[in-house]
């Protein structure tokens, strides 16, 4: 369970959700505390909780106690109790860990099944059961397999309903060939499907066979329904193809009852804020898909990440440490928020410098506009990702000279003023306000021997600096050295070309039109106070002139973001039609439609792509799921794509809604989401920082 609490402590800091967790003992913890391997107090806990998270029961301690004792008889009692009728249990693979599994890369790879175990009833319960002496004194053991229409009829709906939100496909598995019972559920299963379900696929298995093809063509499977002994062998063989029981967890829906009562007053094991509905039985739970993704997610990160300094994260967003911001305010201030306040943190002043005489092996790096929203994500990620540094100098305008900055959880640096501090410096990562502070101070730092990534727009179309997304063209880095300065795209841009580069070097793009949801942080720190103050005006009926934006943001969309140029686009506009023509390719014909909209924190686009060859939506989730730095979150239910708040703190792009284009030959539309501040920005620069110490800088 302690890994458990450390997945809700995850999900209630970046998903929104919030847990009131009580705990109980159950099995054999409970037969020594209780003398009953589940107590009534527990199981009324239990029944009032909206979820209960079980670990595992059982141990060979217990193997000699009495078989109403034994530690196993606690959670049948409990699915009994609360009729959990329904067990859902996934085999799912993630590519980063087929090797996890004993078969066969190509048999198990991509695998996504669905086992859904009758819980309740069968020869787990059935009456009689017993052992008995016969008249001529022959001892013997018996168990009794009973199903009901209505028990069959019941798990068979969940069965049936998620195949509809799947593949549409249901096996259902007995022995119909040796079994009265399972004759009886066949029949049963039959007349269902006949009369609800004529459009979900229908095929009968026995069980032993089903046994054979789980592990000689898994893939075959969709759903799966069978009976409680049926399906609690099988899944075991499941998890199996999955590498572990361990990768298989599962989830038994409550049934929902009309009528029943609120439980908030009582006592609860585990409850999920009200915000999240309950799920009906055998409905996809709302978030699921989401959760999968994210799970999907951790793996692959797990094998692509460095080692964090502190294990905690400094990010402005979703982190711990906001979370941690809005703790105790039950106020519903964490979600309203979606990053837009700074958290403070009690916190000691530490100088990140090195002692004279010490011999370091690392660098000085530079940051300007450390004050700023891209400033301030600089910091954090330079100490997220342990970046070889031996000084960190935060520079800001004048009015900031003195101002602290964190660095990481637990360091704080003093800004100083840009023109007098970049000398020492190796790297000067920089993101004044605009093009004409880098104009001037930019060409200094270089000339003085830094190397200069730039944030803003000044050099990013001089054929002599590099305009660098590491992961599309992170060779163009060596050509650094004839200005000393690498450019790094606009924010837009960066996420559009991170998720076109794979399908543009499969099936070469022709056209791109894109229209953007760019949220207030890519305006700066002032915009975003902007949004917030214009939304509370029009609350308190009040006005407020725009500042930041030709009009107001509050309640509102502006598709403008810059000035306008003489044949009507903007400047946003302009930047991404010609940073994508130089970074994928000058051929490449671009329209954009830029729009600023009332987030605070994280920018979407609409694309669509025609491509000079063929694609479809399938081959382009498998190139953008091996893509670096790229998510596929693409499920077509609920909630099954990213938004901007979900990318906030995220350092991926994520791509979801991906489909084809029906007005073109090959034509795709895709949905592209991420944190502009992290990949649109910061982390960006120190991608390329990384590259540029890994393969040309030597240390100071
Ligand atoms: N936000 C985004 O999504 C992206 C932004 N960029 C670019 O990065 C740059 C910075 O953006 P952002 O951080 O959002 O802007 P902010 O307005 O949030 O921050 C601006 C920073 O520049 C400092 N500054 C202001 N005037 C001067 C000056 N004369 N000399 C030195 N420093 C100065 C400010 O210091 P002080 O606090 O003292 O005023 C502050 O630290 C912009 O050019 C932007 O276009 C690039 C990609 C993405
Ligand atoms: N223009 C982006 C932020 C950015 O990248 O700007 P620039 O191209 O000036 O660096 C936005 O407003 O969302």
């Amino acid at each position: 369970m302690g890994q458990v609490e450390r997945v809700m402590e995850w999900l209630s800091a970046r998903r929104s959700f919030s847990f009131d967790v009580q705990s109980g003992l159950v099995g054999g913890v409970s037969y020594e505390a209780h003398g009953t391997p589940l107590t009534d107090e527990t199981l009324a806990d239990a029944v009032a909780a909206d979820a209960v998270l079980f670990g595992a029961v059982g141990g060979p301690q217990w193997d000699s106690v009495a078989r109403e004792a034994r530690p196993e008889m606690g959670i049948l009692r409990l699915r009994k109790e609360m009729d959990l009728y329904a067990n859902l249990r996934p085999a799912l693979v993630f590519d980063p860990l087929v090797e996890a599994s004993t078969l066969k890369d190509e048999v198990v790879r991509g695998l996504d099944l669905m086992i859904v175990r009758e819980l309740t009833g069968g020869i787990y319960f059935g009456e009689p059961r017993g052992v008995e002496t016969l008249p001529d004194g022959t001892r013997r053991g018996f168990d009794t397999e009973v199903y009901s229409a209505p028990e069959i009829e019941r798990v068979s709906r969940v069965a049936f309903e998620l195949a509809r939100r799947r593949d549409n496909r249901v096996h259902s598995v007995e022995k119909a060939n040796v079994m009265e019972s399972g004759k009886f559920w066949r029949d049963e299963v039959t007349a269902l499907h006949a009369a609800d379900y004529t459009d979900v696929a229908l095929e009968h298995m026995y069980a032993d066979n089903c046994a054979m093809q789980l592990v000689r063509r898994p893939k075959q499977f969709d759903v799966i329904v069978t009976s409680n002994l049926f399906g609690d062998l099988l899944s075991d063989c499941a998890a199996m193809l999955t590498g572990s029981l361990g990768m298989l967890p599962s989830a038994s829906p409550r049934p929902v009852r009309r009528g029943r009562k609120p439980q908030g007053a009582l006592r609860t094991r585990a409850r999920v804020s009200a915000r999240h509905r309950r799920p009906e039985s055998g409905q996809s739970v709302g978030g699921a898909s989401q959760l999968h993704d994210d799970a999907a997610l951790f793996v692959r990160r797990g094998r692509r990440r460095r080692p964090h300094r502190g294990g905690r994260s400094g990010r402005a967003g979703g982190g711990l440490a906001h979370r941690r911001h809005h703790a105790g305010r039950d106020d519903g201030s964490f979600d309203r928020c979606h990053g837009r306040c700074r958290p403070r943190r009690a916190r000691r002043a530490r100088r990140l410098s090195t002692p004279k005489g010490v011999r370091t092996m690392g660098y000085r790096v530079a940051v300007a506009g450390a004050t700023g929203n891209v400033g301030r994500q600089l910091l954090a990620v330079l100490a997220e990702r342990n970046f070889p540094a031996d000084e960190i100098i935060p520079l800001a305008s004048r009015a900031s000279a003195g101002k602290e900055v964190s660095f990481g959880d637990d360091i704080t640096l003093r800004c100083t003023i840009s023109p007098n501090s970049t000398s020492p410096a190796s790297i000067w990562a920089c993101s004044p306000p605009g093009s004409a502070v880098s104009k001037v101070h930019a060409p200094r730092a270089a000339a003085q021997g830094c190397v200069v990534i730039d944030n803003t727009s000044q050099f990013r179309m001089d054929e002599d600096v590099p305009l660098v997304v590491p992961e599309v063209n992170g060779e163009t880095i060596a050509g650094y050295d004839a200005r000393n300065i690498i450019a790094n795209p606009n924010c837009s841009t960066i996420q559009m070309v991170m998720a076109l580069k794979p399908l543009h070097d499969h099936a070469r793009i022709k056209r791109i039109v894109v229209s953007t949801y760019q949220s207030t942080s890519g305006a700066g720190k002032q915009a975003m106070d902007e949004l917030f103050d214009h939304t509370r005006a029009i609350y308190m009926n009040a006005r407020e002139e725009p500042r930041a934006f030709a009009k107001t943001i509050a309640f509102n969309v502006v598709p403008q973001i810059g000035a306008f140029d003489t044949d009507g686009s903007t400047g946003e506009e302009a930047k991404m039609v010609r940073e994508t023509q130089r970074i994928l390719d000058p051929e490449i014909l671009v329209s954009a439609t830029c729009v600023r909209v009332p987030t605070f924190i994280g920018h979407a686009e609409a694309v669509n792509v025609e491509f000079h060859d063929p694609i479809d939506e399938e081959e382009a989730r498998e190139l953008l799921s091996a893509a670096p730095g790229v998510e596929v979150i693409d499920r077509p239910f609920d909630g099954g794509y990213a938004t901007p708040v979900d990318c906030v703190g995220e350092d991926a792009t994520f791509v979801s809604r991906i489909r084809r284009d029906p007005t073109v030959a090959n034509g795709l539309c895709l949905w592209i989401v991420s944190d502009n501040l992290r990949k649109g920005a910061a982390l960006n620069a120190v991608q390329i920082a990384e590259d540029l110490i890994a393969n040309h800088l030597v240390p100071a």
